[in-house]
């Protein structure tokens, strides 16, 4: 190891680090040596020449890389490595030693430049992330080298990792209905709102399907609310799967009540729509004995198919028709008729 003297160079040729002269010893305090101080930071230091050629090698490097200083030392840093060096790294160094200025690397860019790694000759052979900098310094003889510093970025990295997937879970929490999986109401009003907006401005049509399940009071006293829930989970599941869309959604609107919005459809098509989406509940062949006469699970649907206006909302038109699908005998979509926006869609 080249020790850092505090004091001018025995040899002339060896290249030192510009580092101040230790304090004047105080009565009673210890002197410190250099290079303990050197080796047992708990951070990789290295220093290269003005052609990359390694001068100083600290035990943290030396340990996380495997080389050992006697090996490291007046080898060209590239070639030092068995495995091979990022050359956004390479670049970095380059350029420090070419126009004398530091360089960051940055850990987002550039996880792990180094083949340095926490646990040798173990199974846990993954590059160790790391946080790098390289900093022009001088010599006392006038020559030109790099200090390069580098800092074991992992656990920040993970902490950030499992911070981020709490945070989807979070937010995957606060959107989605924990029955049922698809969106529930606080994302659907916040979507809807949205998709209003979007369909006023560029004067596109936007249909509501308001769907309930029908007698599914006498379902739970029936068969118990635990079967109910699953009735719950096989219909949202059953109109999901109807859905290929992007710009579509489902959401659960409240008890056995769901709301799918969907736009740029002609009313005939979300009429078609409908009767699909009654189909996919019927293909359930959940038994229903206290519904008469289908004896099965069933819907009603109530659609409205319009440009937002500044009149009754879509979702109220969509609600009056699924009153009416109700009162006309249930497992049916009802479709409002076309008012004054709607002829602007026929044009
Ligand atoms: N199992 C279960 N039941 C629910 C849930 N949310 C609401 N319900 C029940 O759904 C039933 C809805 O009943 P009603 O609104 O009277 O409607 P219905 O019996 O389906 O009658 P129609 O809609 O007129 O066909 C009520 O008994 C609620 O307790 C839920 O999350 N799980």
């Amino acid at each position: 190891m080249n020790k850092i003297p505090a004091t001018a160079p025995e040899s002339p040729k060896m290249p030192i680090l510009r580092v101040p002269p230790p304090a004047p010893a105080q009565p009673g305090s210890n002197r410190f040596d250099m290079e303990d101080i050197f080796h047992a930071l708990n951070l990789g230091v290295c220093v290269v020449d003005d052609c990359g050629k390694i001068l100083l090698w600290n035990n943290w490097i030396a340990k996380h890389s495997n080389i050992k200083e006697a090996e490291a030392l007046n080898q060209q840093l590239e070639k030092v490595f068995t495995e091979p060096v990022s050359p956004a790294f390479l670049a970095a160094l380059k350029n420090t030693l070419t126009y004398r200025l530091p360089v960051v690397l940055s850990t987002a860019l550039h996880r792990a430049p180094l083949p340095l790694y926490n646990a040798h000759g173990t199974q846990q052979q993954t590059r160790m992330y790391q946080s790098i900098t390289i900093t022009p310094i001088q010599s006392q003889l006038s020559e030109s080298c790099c200090l390069i510093q580098i800092t074991d970025s992992s656990p920040s990295i993970k902490r950030e990792k499992i911070l981020r997937s709490h945070s989807e879970i979070l937010k995957k929490e606060a959107t989605t209905d924990s029955l049922t999986d698809i969106c529930n109401r606080r994302f659907f009003d916040a979507h809807y709102e949205m998709a209003v907006a979007d369909a006023k401005r560029r004067k596109h049509s936007l249909s509501v399907f308001m769907v309930d399940i029908d007698f599914f009071k006498s379902y739970n006293d029936y068969y118990g609310h635990m079967a109910g829930d699953n009735v719950i989970k096989l219909v949202a599941n059953a109109l999901k799967s109807q859905l290929s869309r992007a710009t579509d959604i489902v959401a659960r609107y409240g008890g056995e009540e769901f709301v799918l919005v969907m736009p740029h459809l002609p009313q005939q098509v979300a009429e078609q729509f409908a009767e699909k989406l009654r189909n996919a509940v019927l293909n359930l062949e959940i038994p229903h004995l206290k519904s008469r006469p289908f004896n099965q699970i069933t819907i009603s649907i109530g659609l409205y198919t319009g440009i937002p206006g500044n009149g009754d909302s879509l979702l109220n038109k969509a609600d009056v028709a699924l009153y009416q699908a109700k009162l006309k005998g249930r497992n049916r979509y009802i479709s409002l008729p076309l008012c004054e926006t709607e002829e602007y869609l026929e044009q």
